[in-house]
């Protein structure tokens, strides 16, 4: 499966650009009768992606009631906590605009007394009553990891359509260590796989992962059921130049 790149100046700029597609997707499946699913992400590049989604001008060609939202992974903190990813969301897009609660899944934390597999199956089981997934975003850390699958980690192994679609993740590289993540399994159902890298910091990972070298980071290892498109700023491509695609 082969990966389209999309480059831009900017990380502003390719949130923007992003954020439109991401509409444009929506749009096109409500048009259909359907109600979309997308995989939101954490990090830097998620947060940017978010602000451009609420502040679009195509922003209320969406009906957002009649989206269904699912992360790809959350950090095992309480509710609220400023480590969650659920909570950019919250500060962004769903201030903007109003989502309907029972489409909104969000892996649950420490505070709602589940342990921390007990919360990995849970959400597991929630993706797992999910049809179809139209769109995820993954944010690319430095280290090429995706989601909470982290290079030369075990979760990265579990590649089997029969395996539980999230799992507990501890000993995380990156703090927080506690997380719930999807698998490899879980984000290749997706239509649209987008990967989100930005700035200099992501260079290496983004030329390892657009080579496939070996051992190949878990960015590689992810592809969308229809497309899977790498959002990128020229620095994180490494290139001088400053035109999109
Ligand atoms: O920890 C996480 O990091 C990645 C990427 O974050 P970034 O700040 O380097 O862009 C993100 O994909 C993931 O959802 C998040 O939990």
């Amino acid at each position: 499966m082969s990966m389209r790149i999309s480059q831009h100046p900017t990380l502003d700029e390719l949130a923007h650009a992003l954020a439109g597609a991401f509409i444009e997707v929506c749009r096109q499946r409500q048009g259909d009768g359907g109600v979309p699913c997308a995989v939101l992400t954490g990090g830097s590049g998620g947060e940017r992606v978010l602000e451009a989604l609420s502040s679009h001008p195509d922003r209320d060609t969406v009906e957002w009631t009649r989206v269904r939202f699912i992360w790809g992974d959350e950090r095992w903190v309480p509710s609220g906590h400023e480590d969650r990813n659920d909570l950019l969301a919250d500060r962004t897009l769903f201030d903007a605009v109003a989502v309907d609660p029972s489409l909104v899944h969000r892996v649950a934390g420490p505070d709602s007394g589940l342990t921390l597999d007990e919360t990995a199956g849970a959400y597991a089981a929630v993706v797992h009553g999910i049809d179809r997934i139209d769109v995820a975003l993954n944010g690319v850390g430095p280290d090429g990891h995706i989601a909470s699958l982290f290079p030369g980690r075990d979760e990265l192994e579990i590649v089997s359509d029969e395996a539980p679609e999230a799992l507990p993740i501890r000993n995380s590289p990156k703090p927080p260590p506690e997380r719930v993540t999807l698998t490899l399994p879980a984000l290749r159902r997706a239509e649209h796989v987008w990967l989100i890298a930005a700035g200099t910091a992501k260079a290496e990972a983004v030329g390892r992962t657009i080579a496939r070298s070996a051992p190949l980071l878990p960015a590689a290892r992810v592809f969308g059921a229809a497309e899977t498109v790498l959002w990128a700023d020229t620095a994180a491509l490494g290139a001088p130049s400053a035109s999109s695609s």
